[in-house]
């Protein structure tokens, strides 16, 4: 047997692992860095949070990934280079969280890295109906795996597109291994840059599992803020929008938008989110000379609607259900209450009172994956037809 294939099997038959997930996410805020004790699998599968850090990106990480981010005209050679580039950064990234925890690398057994989504495309955003789903991840796992010396499981999201789904959301796996209650509904909703949620009945039926992404939850308001409010790269607190009144014609037409007729699940992100779909809005409404801080607390109001009506839209499925929240926006206060205030019958809560940091609980989910590319196998979830199929996912790169 290769050497490399006995260590993965000694990794598989261990009671523990500590596994890094890595995320780094359409808001481009920096690279979340998850440091997991999991044992078990499936619905056994235990996780600790034994450490955690957002490695913040730089300016030069930040333009380079703009140029050809949610893109369709970009330098394909850039693309090819950043591709390598972000893999090896990520390596370096972890190796300097785990000299800050004074943790051996060769004491980590797995890396599970999402990469650096570049584009998403679900044939709904494409259009032509000849071509699949698809969506792309940079940052290769070959590159991580060299730098730090760790195995490492990359590339999630093309094996759920192999098996019908769109990429994603695959928070939904995790979701229901680790949060699935029998004695509560929970809806896991994360507002990062784009918003989604899954529903766990508390039936623990993988078939009744729901998932979708909502719409947009931070990305708008970010690319809004680093135009006019340079050097801020987000709404800190809400305080821009605060100070601003909600334009009830401009958010009718933010609102006014197919994806949003669309059924559910569905996947979307920048792609169709970003400052052209406001310009358009804006048109619309005659409002291109409203405020900065008119158009922010009008955003704001826009992502919590989205939010809430999602959830209404599905609940006729849900029933009673605890609200959990995850991602940048459970920081986001204004956002917070604009959705509060439309759900007065529900519970609003954090991941954090689930153990989990709301801020980690994308990378977290992602270590999960890797547990069940390696030790798992044998959870049933969903039906393919929700976009929840059955299948092991992730592509092991080996150190040498
Ligand atoms: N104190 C704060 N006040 C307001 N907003 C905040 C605050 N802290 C974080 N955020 C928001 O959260 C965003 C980052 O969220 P997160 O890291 O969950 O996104 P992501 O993982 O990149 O996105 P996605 O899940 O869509 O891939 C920031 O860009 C910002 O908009
Ligand atoms: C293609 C892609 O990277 N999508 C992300 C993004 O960020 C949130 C939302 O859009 C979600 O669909 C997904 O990430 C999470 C981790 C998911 O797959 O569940």
């Amino acid at each position: 047997m290769h050497r490399h294939i006995e260590k993965l099997h000694d990794i598989s038959a261990k009671s523990e692992r500590l596994i890094i997930g890595l995320m780094s996410g359409t808001s481009l805020d920096g690279l979340d860095v998850a440091l997991c004790k999991i044992s078990g699998d499936g619905l056994q599968s235990q996780v600790e949070l034994l450490q955690f850090c957002t490695v913040e990106y730089d300016d030069i990480y930040r333009s380079r990934i703009r140029d050809i981010f949610s893109r369709r005209d970009v330098d394909l050679q850039q693309v090819c280079l950043l591709n390598p580039w972000i893999g090896t950064l990520h390596g370096d990234m972890v190796l300097q969280c785990l000299a800050k925890w004074h943790i051996r690398p060769e004491d980590v057994d797995l890396v599970a890295s999402h990469g650096q989504t570049i584009f998403h495309a679900p044939r709904s955003l494409h259009g032509i109906n000849a071509m699949p789903n698809a969506t792309l991840q940079i940052g290769d796992g070959d590159h991580l795996a060299v730098k730090t010396g760790i195995i490492t499981l990359s590339d999630f999201r093309q094996k759920h597109i192999a098996a019908g789904g769109e990429g994603a959301p695959l928070a939904v796996y995790g979701d229901y291994l680790i949060f699935a209650s029998a004695t509560q509904n929970r809806v896991m909703l994360n507002m990062g840059g784009i918003a989604n949620f899954t529903f766990l009945p508390a039936s623990l039926d993988a078939q009744a599992v729901f998932s979708t992404d909502v719409g947009t939850g931070n990305t708008l308001m970010d690319a809004y803020v680093q135009k006019h409010f340079a050097p801020q790269i987000y709404d800190a607190d809400a305080a821009i929008a605060r100070a601003g009144v909600i334009h009830p014609t401009l958010l009718s037409a933010l609102k006014d938008h197919a994806f949003f007729a669309q059924g559910f699940p569905k996947t979307t992100g920048p792609e169709l989110f970003n400052l052209a779909y406001l310009a358009r809005a804006q048109q619309q409404s005659n409002t291109e000379s409203l405020s900065h801080e008119d158009v922010m607390a009008t955003l704001n109001r826009f992502s919590a609607d989205m939010i809430v009506d999602a959830l209404n839209r599905c609940a006729g499925q849900l029933g009673e259900y605890h609200l959990y929240g995850s991602g940048g926006g459970v920081h986001n206060p204004l956002l917070m209450d604009n959705i509060r205030s439309q759900l007065p019958q529900v519970q609003v809560h954090s991941t954090n009172e689930l153990g989990i940091n709301p801020d980690a609980k994308e990378a977290v989910l992602f270590a999960l994956l890797a547990n069940e590319c390696v030790a798992g196998g044998k959870a049933q979830f969903g039906n393919a037809r929700e976009g929840i199929p059955t299948v092991t996912m992730g592509k092991v790169s080996f150190a040498d």
